[in-house]
């Protein structure tokens, strides 16, 4: 896409933002910074703008907590960037408008102009109230005796509300010493104090805003978190949903228009239509499921299949066929009766049924010995030669791997095949790990880089499992902000997978409903509407199937 196209698409997206507000631009911190230079570059001042920061948050906080006839208690924890810059006026401003404040400074001087600014400004006014923790502690929160000489400041510990504003975007590394032990500080006082509220400035300070990443689990666990300027992409991604709490927006500045953000994050799916009466199986697609496998010495896979199948049938597909072994005829019978069965086993009766469907799902449940690996390759070329579209999941995503090292021309088919059939992969970290020859925990380092490789080396439509799940199609990136913990849980996946297919193979369904996010938007739709009524401990798989039908519902009536 040329880079005209790119903002076009931002500013269509953005519209359609404004009349949908489901979808959430987010950016990388990079990002936030050329939209901050670019403001500046307009002839904007910069501290201006820490000042109306500081001023949005400090007004937010007391509106939000302040209570007739009791003073405000506040402690304000700043560091030494423009994040702690914010943190020193927002002490200024909330001390002018009459709460209590205290200001712990952690770690050396400020290093930035503004914060420099901002502190001398607010010193000012804090000492005219008496109010900043005496200067030998300032700086020095490593040292065992200034550190208990906090903990004995008891006007301190009753606070009302910490600001925590240690660190912003330009967190670059582990927090270690004084400001790992301001972190564990500021966490420990909630557990002791119930009522007392965090609220982070920007970013809970030790969450990497690019990637969620969360360094020894050393981060503020925030009550809320003010998001500056843009909300930045990865306080929705891995480990940061956990230390967010609820995520209050304070723009600033309207600079974000126009430009495209790294990703979009989603609440809910699409509404569907509704179904013409005039109408037969035949009108709602054949899905194939290639998968439940009994491979010699190891555990059986029959149940990926059956989860699948009946999770498809819940979307409404037409017809579906089962490739499982032949162990498992009798379960998926007695489970799913409407499906029709095949052996996994009998290729040329497998292919034959490729040739005739409208969506193959291939690989849960599928196994990973020799003869399995044969089987997938077998199927994925039919596949290709017949023009199928196609999910691949699970084993399937294992056997891909090691057919781009063994048989990369299939690799450059499937590319081919992209440009004009939906591919779908559906990865968890550590598929998607061994399909570009790193460790699942390079992928959990950066997802949302991972993703983007994926799609540069297979082209086709991903997801990439896990906390945030990620869906790159067509260079957009989406994340899912709907589901829950107890979805991480056996069989999940096979759900999705069979999902997906369903979906994919009703070529009745407008294109917007035939998509991967759609698929994962019902499966997360669906998941908590289950912990809702179970809880996250109670959650199955097998109980989803239902679920996804009346989802499917809810947005048929939700047109
Ligand atoms: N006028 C402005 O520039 C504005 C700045 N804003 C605030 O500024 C923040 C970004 O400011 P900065 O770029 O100064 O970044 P931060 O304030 O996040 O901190 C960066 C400083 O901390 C150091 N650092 C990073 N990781 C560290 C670690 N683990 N241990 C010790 N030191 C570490 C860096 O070397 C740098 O000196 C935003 O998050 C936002 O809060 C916003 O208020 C908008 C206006
Ligand atoms: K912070």
């Amino acid at each position: 896409m040329s880079k005209q196209s790119h903002c076009d698409a931002a500013a269509r997206s953005i519209q359609s933002i404004q009349a949908n507000d489901a979808l959430v631009p987010l950016y990388s911190p990079k990002q936030v910074y050329g939209i901050e230079k670019a403001w500046f570059d307009a002839g904007n001042d910069s501290y201006a703008l820490m000042q109306q920061a500081a001023w949005q948050i400090a007004h937010w906080i007391y509106r939000t907590y302040s209570k007739a006839g009791d003073k405000l208690k506040i402690g304000v924890w700043v560091g030494r960037g423009n994040n702690g810059g914010d943190g020193w006026l927002v002490a200024d401003y909330l001390t002018q408008l009459g709460a209590q404040v205290a200001v712990i400074e952690v770690g050396p001087e400020v290093s930035t102009a503004d914060a420099l600014l901002a502190k001398q400004q607010a010193t000012a006014t804090l000492n005219n109230n008496k109010q900043v923790i005496e200067q030998t502690f300032i700086g020095h929160l490593a040292n065992q005796t200034s550190f208990a000489k906090v903990c004995e400041q008891s006007e301190y510990l009753s606070a009302d509300v910490y600001v925590d504003a240690l660190f912003g975007i330009g967190l670059d590394r582990a927090p270690q010493s004084a400001y790992a032990d301001a972190i564990r500080y500021i966490n420990a006082a909630k557990q002791h104090n119930h009522r007392l509220q965090v609220v982070s400035v920007d970013v809970p300070s030790g969450v990497v805003s690019s990637t969620g990443e969360v360094f020894d689990e050393q981060a503020v666990r925030a009550d809320i978190t003010l998001c500056l300027v843009a909300r930045k992409v990865g306080l929705h991604l891995k480990d940061a949903m956990d230390y967010t709490g609820k995520l209050v927006d304070l723009p600033l500045i309207p600079t974000v228009l126009g430009k495209l953000p790294q990703a979009w994050l989603q609440h809910h799916a699409q509404p569907l239509p509704a179904r013409d009466h005039n109408t037969h199986k035949g009108s709602f697609g054949h899905v194939l499921i290639a998968g439940g496998n009994q491979v010699d010495g190891s555990q059986g896979m029959g149940g990926a299949a059956i989860l699948s199948a009946s999770t498809a049938f819940a979307t409404g597909v037409g017809k579906l066929t089962v490739a499982c072994h032949k162990a498992f005829h009798g379960s998926l019978i007695g489970a799913v009766p409407n499906a029709m069965s095949l052996d996994l086993h009998d290729a040329s009766s497998v292919e034959s049924l490729i040739a005739q469907c409208d969506t193959l799902a291939i690989g849960m449940g599928f196994g990973r010995d020799e003869s399995s690996f044969t089987l997938f390759e077998r199927y994925l070329r039919t596949a290709l030669q017949q023009s199928i579209p196609l999910i691949i999941d699970a084993d399937g995503l294992y056997h891909l791997a090691s057919l781009a090292k063994q048989a990369p021309e299939i690799i450059d088919q499937l590319i081919a095949h992209a440009k004009t059939h939906e591919v779908w992969y559906t990865p968890h970290s550590g598929e998607a790990g061994r399909l570009l020859d790193i460790s699942a925990d390079e992928i959990e380092k950066d997802r949302l880089a991972a993703i983007t490789q994926l799609a540069n080396k297979y082209n086709g439509s991903w997801l990439l499992k896990g906390a945030g799940s990620l869906v790159l199609h067509k260079g957009e990136i989406r994340v899912c902000a709907a589901g829950n913990a107890g979805m991480a849980t056996a069989g999940m996946g096979d759900v999705l997978s069979g999902l997906a297919a369903g979906l994919l193979a009703q070529s009745v369904l407008p294109k917007s409903s035939r998509t991967l996010i759609q698929a994962v938007m019902i499966h997360a739709m669906a998941g908590d509407v289950l912990e809702r009524k179970k809880g996250v401990w109670a959650l199955q798989a097998s109980d989803m199937p239902p679920v996804v039908g009346q989802i499917m519902q809810q947005l048929t009536q939700a047109q």
